[in-house]
């Protein structure tokens, strides 16, 4: 099966889930989460989320206890300029939104509240898909493959990325690509896996 068809079949499974499957799913992954956060001082820990959409893991209550621990928490935010890249905007309660041209919220841009990636330790990653090596297929603009090239340079050692998942996206094998980065790491409802 071509990336494309794959990303259109657990697009299709995703969107058909209960929102009740949905947040139960999500409270799973947020336990998880919080276990393996529970090392990190709260006060020195920026986590990069994201906030779902088009059936995405629901990302509204582990942000929400983020914030309770008291973690610091960015968002992704399409770059103005430099097409399929992403900057990271502080992101609180009080923080102005705007929507985005694919309709998701993000911060309103403000040169004042971009962090850079060095000073984020957990980048969370939405995914559509993801197999036993960690390959992670993603919505097709590339953007998050970007992000991780500067942690695959050995650039940001000190980033642990994790991809967020429901246990349906999982598949045998997805097709690579030669920019394709795997993640070490993917937490969905069943089990955290390693890579
Ligand atoms: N919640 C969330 N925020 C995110 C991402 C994400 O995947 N999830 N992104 C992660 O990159 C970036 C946005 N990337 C996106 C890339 C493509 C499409 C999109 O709508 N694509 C077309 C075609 C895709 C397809 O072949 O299915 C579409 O769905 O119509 C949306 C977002 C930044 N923010
Ligand atoms: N590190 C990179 N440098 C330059 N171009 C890249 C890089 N990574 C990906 N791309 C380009 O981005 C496009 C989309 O890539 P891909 O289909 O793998 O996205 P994805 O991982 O599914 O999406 P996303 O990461 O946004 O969730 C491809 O055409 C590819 O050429």
């Amino acid at each position: 099966m071509t990336r494309h068809d794959l990303r259109r079949k657990l697009q299709q499974i995703r969107r058909n889930l209960t929102a009740e499957q949905q947040s139960e799913a999500a409270c799973r992954v947020a336990d998880k989460l919080k276990q393996r956060l529970s090392d990190s001082v709260p006060q020195q820990t920026t986590v990069a989320v994201y906030k779902s959409f088009s059936g995405e893991l629901p990302t509204s209550a582990i942000i929400e206890k983020l914030w309770d621990l008291g973690f610091h928490t960015v968002l992704p935010v399409l770059h103005p300029f430099a097409k399929g890249h992403l900057l990271f905007l502080r992101y609180g309660p009080d923080t102005p939104m705007t929507t985005n041209k694919y309709g998701i919220a993000e911060p309103e841009l403000n040169a004042q509240n971009v962090v850079p990636l060095s000073d984020i330790q957990v980048l969370l990653m939405p995914l559509v898909g993801f197999d036993n090596q960690g390959n992670r297929l993603g919505m097709g603009g590339g953007y998050y493959d970007r992000t991780l090239a500067q942690w695959h340079n050995g650039n940001r050692p000190n980033l642990s990325p994790i991809g967020l998942s429901y246990n349906e996206q999982q598949v045998e094998q997805i097709p690579v690509e030669s920019w394709d980065i795997p993640l070490p790491e993917v937490i969905t409802p069943a089990k955290h896996w390693y890579f």
